[in-house]
């Protein structure tokens, strides 16, 4: 069974529909990305995932259950947890208060407390006292990761976790994430930009105009797999 199942979700804002019928799944321990260029729907679909908003249509399957149209709540205490997009750290709170705000130990999972997440981002312990406001972006971006982390989530989702931040620490963020897939975290990347994710994902799903119009293996790519990517994304 897979951890995360999305079957034909169409979704939108107001009267306007973003999303044409979205079917994604993601098993345990797997990486998969999102891509698609500005505006396709990448955002959208991760709300309708964690609840964020309500679907038109069809089913987000945690474990073969239904989670489609319930609060975020729900979604995350099935284990599914969310890197937002623009990060969204607290400025007013410091570190530690960010990632205790969000901490979480569900029965059976306690990988994560303030002492792995210090131990995985030794950053964050030099700067626990700091205040969200005075990070900066790279700083911001691993709060963001290890709160999420501090909810111990069987599926971690990004949003353009990289966006504006930069290469070296975007090298260092891909890094991390590399470990995290090799102790069998699943993760779902959203992003546009290829290059660094094709090495880490085991497949890829690209979205145009609310659909998935394909979807790539990396096993079956080997090589090819940056070009035929770009290719699907016209880039
Ligand atoms: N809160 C909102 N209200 C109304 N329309 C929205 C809202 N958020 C997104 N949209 C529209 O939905 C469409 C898809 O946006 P979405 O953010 O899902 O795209 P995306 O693929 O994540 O792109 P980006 O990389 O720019 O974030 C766009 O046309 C966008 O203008």
């Amino acid at each position: 069974m897979n951890l995360l199942s999305l079957t034909n979700i169409t979704a939108g804002y107001g009267s306007a529909q973003v999303l044409f019928g979205i079917d994604l799944e993601i098993g345990e321990g797997e990486v998969v990305t999102l891509l698609g260029r500005n505006g396709m729907g990448k955002t959208t679909t991760v709300r309708a995932i964690m609840g964020l908003i309500k679907p038109w249509s069809g089913e987000v399957q945690v474990d073969g259950k239904n989670y489609a149209g319930q609060p975020p709540y729900a979604i995350g205490r099935a284990g599914v947890g969310l890197v937002p997009e623009g990060r969204q750290v607290f400025p007013t709170l410091t570190v530690e208060e960010n990632l205790l705000a969000a901490a979480k130990m569900p029965e059976g999972r306690n990988r994560w407390d303030l002492t792995s997440v210090y131990d995985f981002f030794p950053r964050l312990k030099e700067r626990r006292t700091h205040l969200g406001a005075q990070l900066s972006g790279g700083e911001q971006q691993m709060v963001a990761i290890a709160r999420a982390l501090m909810t111990n989530p069987r599926l971690l989702i990004l949003d353009e976790a990289t966006e504006g931040l930069a290469p070296l620490i975007r090298e260092e963020i891909w890094t991390r994430l590399a470990t995290l897939k090799a102790e069998g975290e699943a993760i779902l990347l959203i992003d546009k930009n290829v290059g660094a994710l094709a090495g880490l994902a085991d497949r890829h799903y690209v979205i145009e105009k609310g659909e998935i119009i394909t979807t790539v293996t990396a096993a079956e790519e080997g090589q090819a797999i940056t070009a035929t990517l770009e290719r699907h994304l016209h880039l």
